[in-house]
């Protein structure tokens, strides 16, 4: 008889407390039974050896951009989740821009959540939007399940997601406030970006480092400073999406000891890419806030290691090729970086290898602290009765990433080319295998 649906036998279990060696039992979708120092007795219908192995909770992407629908071909849902399956990650978040309609009122939210039960092979989760015209629309976005809300303080663009002024920042927080809910910022200061914007532009400055200049990291300090005012006055959660530099997280981190409830999250691309790369990949690695120096990428992994940020999503916002190519202006050109099916890579790369940060830290950051931080009941852990989103790695597998290995409708991104340390073998959602050895086993 057999008492269980999947036995993963012998890996090395990592939480974000612990690596310990063991099995793990999953009967119905979910973790039963976790065994340290001894198998796990009875059977099951599946086993995995996975000697040598590690295995990690599921990822959990707090910031893709899928465009699904109205823009899928961009990207779309299926491309999208698959590409996250073959990353390691299990759930993900999906931004109300870059998909038409945006998800600002209910009526769109359930044009994309049933687009994504019908085409995602991980578990979807959706942002609702704050723009200045829906102030109305954020209860029933609230009450049909978003994990918050998603403003943007400088212009997104995107025509159909006007940036909040003001103004309807402190509506808008004051409403969500009440309903318990939490608010996500884009924050970069709209008049310093434009301003700087136009004279470089005017003056014929258009390179790479003129593009990073006219975004400076004093315009985030400036857009942090001000929501962090409105978050106080109005007693709204906070959470600040892709601080750029460890400036913005420390003033983050100074805002939470002063009592105020407010998290941070940081991306890949900022711990691994910088100026030198947009140089080199023009658009490819185009981005807002842009890539920064050397140094603020060591500085933002010193962030990492002393626990000040408490999450990293990918801010995958995809675009076909022809809208990534090109060094000359990068004024011109869409921003955003290709990244979903690399966070776990470049984590253990260039975090657990080059700079030592424990395995731990990278699953706590990655899953448990989303799990957390967004109220996701039964995920972000390896542990009996928590949902069994899996992913398993090999530590001792390095491989250069090949456009023809990516997933996304769009086989583009900065980081191929690149040689990885720690490969993913297999992707569990909900108990099922997604992803095994290269290919994509779901519907
Ligand atoms: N419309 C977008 O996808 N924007 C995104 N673009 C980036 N990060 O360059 C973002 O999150 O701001
Ligand atoms: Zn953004
Ligand atoms: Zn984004």
């Amino acid at each position: 008889m057999t008492n269980y649906d999947l036995i993963i036998k012998n890996g090395q279990i990592v939480t974000a407390d612990a690596v310990v060696q063991g099995d793990v039992a999953i009967k119905d979708g979910k973790i039963k039974e976790v065994s340290v120092g001894k198998p796990i007795e009875g059977s099951a219908a599946k086993e995995i050896n996975a000697e040598g192995h590690h295995i990690l909770p599921g990822l959990i992407d707090t910031h893709v951009h899928f465009n699904e629908p109205g823009r899928t071909e961009w990207e779309g849902l299926e491309t999208g989740s698959r590409s996250l399956a073959a990353g390691g990650a299990t759930t993900f978040f999906d931004m109300p821009l870059n998909s038409t309609p945006p998800t600002i009122n209910k009526e769109n939210l359930e044009i994309k959540s049933s687009l994504a039960a019908e085409k995602s092979i991980v578990n979807p989760r959706f942002w609702g939007g704050l723009v200045p015209e829906n102030i109305d629309d954020l209860r029933g976005l609230h009450e049909n399940g978003v994990i918050g809300f998603k403003a943007f303080m400088s212009p997104s663009g995107i025509d159909d997601f006007n940036n909040v002024d003001d103004e309807s920042i402190y509506k808008g927080m004051k409403e969500i406030a009440s309903l318990g809910s939490l608010l996500a910022v884009h924050a970069e200061s709209t008049v310093m970006c434009d301003q700087l914007a136009k004279e470089k532009i005017s003056q014929g400055k258009v390179s790479a480092r003129d593009f990073v200049e006219s975004r400076p990291i004093i315009s985030e300090v400036e857009a942090v400073r001000r929501i962090l005012s409105y978050a106080e006055v109005t007693g709204c959660k906070l959470h600040v999406v892709h601080a750029s530099s460890r400036r913005v997280v420390q003033l983050i981190n100074e805002a939470k000891e002063s009592g105020l409830d407010v998290t941070v999250e940081t991306c890949p691309h900022y711990l691994s890419l910088t100026v030198k790369d947009l140089e080199e990949k023009g658009v490819l690695a185009k981005c807002a806030p842009p890539l920064r120096d050397e140094d603020e990428v060591e500085n933002l992994w010193a962030a990492v290691a002393n626990g000040e940020i408490d999450v990293i999503g990918s801010d995958h916002s995809p675009a076909p090729a022809s809208m990534k190519e090109g060094k000359g202006n990068i004024f011109e050109g869409w921003g955003g970086i290709s990244g979903a099916q690399s966070n776990l890579n470049i984590l253990l790369t260039e975090g657990h290898f080059k700079r030592k940060i424990p395995l731990e830290k990278i699953v706590e950051l990655t899953s448990t602290n989303p799990a957390k931080v967004f109220r996701l009941e039964n995920k972000g852990t390896i542990a009996p009765d928590y949902d069994a989103d899996l992913t398993i790695v090999n530590l001792n597998e390095s491989f250069e990433l090949k456009a023809e290995d990516l997933f996304y409708r769009h086989k583009h991104s900065p980081y191929v080319g690149m040689t990885f340390q720690g490969k993913v073998k297999t992707t569990i959602v909900g108990g099922k295998v997604v992803f095994e050895n290269g290919e994509i086993m779901g519907k």
